[in-house]
Order: structure tokens, then C-alpha cells, then sequence
């Protein structure tokens, strides 16, 4: 497997290592805003992969030469400062789309599989996809947003988080949607302390980037996961972002077979069917105000 990775930050560089972790890597592409960054991870990856025994090739690259790689992570920043306090991540969206715009023009035509992680992420998976005509565009956010709320509702419950089964969906970002209703604890309904649980999977991002700078274990664990899923390294269900029929991308539970998606939406009650709607409607008007600018 060759992976392609755009973008040498804090996710770039986690991505980087859990790569050379897995085993099943064989050649890791690196690109990112500048020469000096993409060959720092380079080299910082060389030594790990020396040190540890790992096969994996790790090589310096451009965005353009990575059409032939299976996969390609999309994990680049534009330089801003971000001031907002709610809606951090769609605050990203005007710095941000210009750049996953540009990568699209030069990745056009690429038919491995993407997989988006720049925020906000669910809109620039779509510009992504549209732009670049790649067809198996993925964003990244719901399965963390998930794995916090299982932590978050274990720990309030007292109970072990594998005992724990629902999912975060919809938009990676204020507007996500927990499914509270269809939630279950040792397989049985329960009632979830949403506003609490709210408040935490706000908080969580907050206190890592407040503590360590800025979020990047969870997330790069959420790219391999997806990474594994959509090349048909491994069966099973994993929450990523994916086109609905309504074109707009969104956070949903996705069971793969060999690389093969097929969506598992959860049911929703009348509430949460609102808030997915109002996400979808919050998503599409942002792709739309993007759209006339770019
Ligand atoms: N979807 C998620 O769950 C999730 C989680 C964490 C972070 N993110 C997002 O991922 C993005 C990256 O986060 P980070 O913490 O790694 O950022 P970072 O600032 O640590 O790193 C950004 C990297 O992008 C590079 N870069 C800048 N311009 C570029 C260009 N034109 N082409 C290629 N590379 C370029 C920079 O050189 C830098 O290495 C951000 O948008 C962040 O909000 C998303």
C-alpha cells in the first residue's frame, strides 16, 4: 500500500507514525506548505522507521506526483488564528477552502481514495470531491466524536466503555447530532444526559489543544481507522464522512466490506431528525456562500 500525505503538522506527523506502527504501509508520500516541513517529518519518520525495524519507504514528494497512491490524506492548514469561540471549526472554512481547491485542481482525476481531514471538514470533503472528480472522498471527525461520547457516557454511568453503543452523526463541529435515542448500555435503552454530554465533546478538543497545543492522536486514529476500512484492509463499521443524497457530506456509521461502503444510519427521533436537517441545511449554505467565492 502506497499512502500519499498532504500536510507535515500535528495530525501529518501522528498519521506518520501510526503508519510506520501498522505494518501494512509499504511507501508513505509526504507534501506540505513547505519543503522545510515535509522534509523534517521525512526524516524524523526515517529514523523511526529505523529504529523500530519497520519496511516502510518515506519519501519527499508533491501533491502531484501522488496519483498513483491508493490513498491520500488530506491534512494540511492554512496559516490564520483562530479567534472564534463557537464554531471553531468552520472558522477554518474561508482560510482553508483555497487551498483544498488548489490540491483538488492538481489531484484531478485521482481514483484512490481520499480521505479529508482539514476543517471544516465535512464541507471540504465536498469541494474536495467535486473539484478533484475523485469519487471515494471520506472526512474524518464522526468516529472521534463517537469514541468521546462513549467515554463520556461511560465515565457519567460508571459502566465500561465497551459496554456502551451509539453513535455521534452529522456534522463534525457545533452542529453534531448525538443519537441519544438510539444509544443502549449492556444492550439496554438509556437516558442520556445530552446538554452534559454536549458540553464535554466540546470540552474534550479544548483542554488537548489548551494542554498540548493542538489536537492530533485521536484524529490521526480516526485516519487509519478510516484508512483501513476504505482499502478493504479490514471489514466492519466505522463512522467517517459521506456524501447523502441531498450531496451534502456528513458524519454517518458506514459498514465496509472489502472496501466496499454501505451506510447505516441510525434511527433518529423527531429532535434528532431536526438537528440533522438543520445540519444539512447549515452545511449546504456554507458549500453554497463558498461556492460563489472560489
Ligand atoms: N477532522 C478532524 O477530526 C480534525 C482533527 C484535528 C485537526 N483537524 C484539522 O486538520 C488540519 C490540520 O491540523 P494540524 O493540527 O495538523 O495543523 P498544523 O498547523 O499543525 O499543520 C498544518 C500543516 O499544513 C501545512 N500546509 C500549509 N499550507 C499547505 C499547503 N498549501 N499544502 C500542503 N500543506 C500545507 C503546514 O506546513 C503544516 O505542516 C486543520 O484544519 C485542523 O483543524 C481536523
Amino acid at each position: 500500500m502506497r499512502i500519499g500525505l498532504i500536510g507535515a503538522g500535528a495530525v501529518g506527523q501522528s498519521v506518520g507514525a501510526l503508519l510506520v506502527a501498522a505494518g501494512w504501509c509499504t511507501e508513505l508520500l509526504i507534501a506540505s506548505g513547505s519543503q522545510a516541513s515535509a522534509r523534517g517529518l521525512v526524516t524524523d519518520l526515517e529514523d523511526l522507521t529505523e529504529v523500530t525495524g519497520s519496511c516502510m519507504r518515506v519519501t519527499l514528494t508533491t501533491p502531484q506526483a501522488m496519483g498513483s497512491c491508493d490513498a491520500i490524506v488530506l491534512s494540511p492548514r492554512a496559516p490564520f488564528t483562530n479567534t472564534a469561540r463557537r464554531d471553531v471549526r468552520m472558522a477554518g472554512l474561508i482560510a482553508n477552502a483555497p487551498l483544498i481547491v488548489h490540491l483538488a485542481r492538481q489531484l484531478t482525476g485521482y481514483t484512490g481514495v481520499a480521505v479529508m481531514v482539514t476543517n471544516p471538514v465535512d464541507v471540504l470533503a465536498r469541494i474536495f470531491a467535486e473539484r478533484s472528480g475523485c469519487e471515494r472522498v471520506v472526512g474524518i471527525g464522526a468516529a472521534t466524536d463517537t469514541a468521546r461520547y462513549r467515554l463520556t457516557l461511560a465515565r457519567h454511568l460508571g459502566v465500561p466503555v465497551g459496554a456502551v453503543r451509539g453513535h455521534v452523526i452529522g456534522e463534525h463541529g457545533d452542529g453534531a447530532v448525538i443519537c441519544a435515542s438510539t444509544t443502549t448500555v449492556h444492550g439496554a435503552p438509556v437516558t442520556v444526559p445530552v446538554q452534559q454530554v454536549r458540553t464535554e465533546l466540546a470540552a474534550r478538543p479544548r483542554r488537548i489543544s489548551d494542554g498540548i497545543g493542538r489536537t492530533r492522536l485521536g484524529p490521526a486514529g480516526a485516519v487509519l481507522d478510516a484508512l483501513v476500512h476504505t482499502l478493504g484492509l479490514a471489514d466492519g463499521l466505522t463512522e467517517v464522512s459521506v456524501r447523502q443524497d441531498t450531496g451534502v457530506w456528513l458524519g454517518m456509521p458506514v459498514h465496509y466490506t472489502d472496501g466496499a461502503p454501505a451506510m447505516c444510519p441510525p434511527a433518529l427521533d423527531d429532535s434528532e431528525t431536526a438537528q440533522l436537517a438543520a445540519a444539512t441545511e447549515k452545511l449546504h449554505t456554507a458549500y453554497i456562500r463558498l461556492s460563489k467565492e472560489i
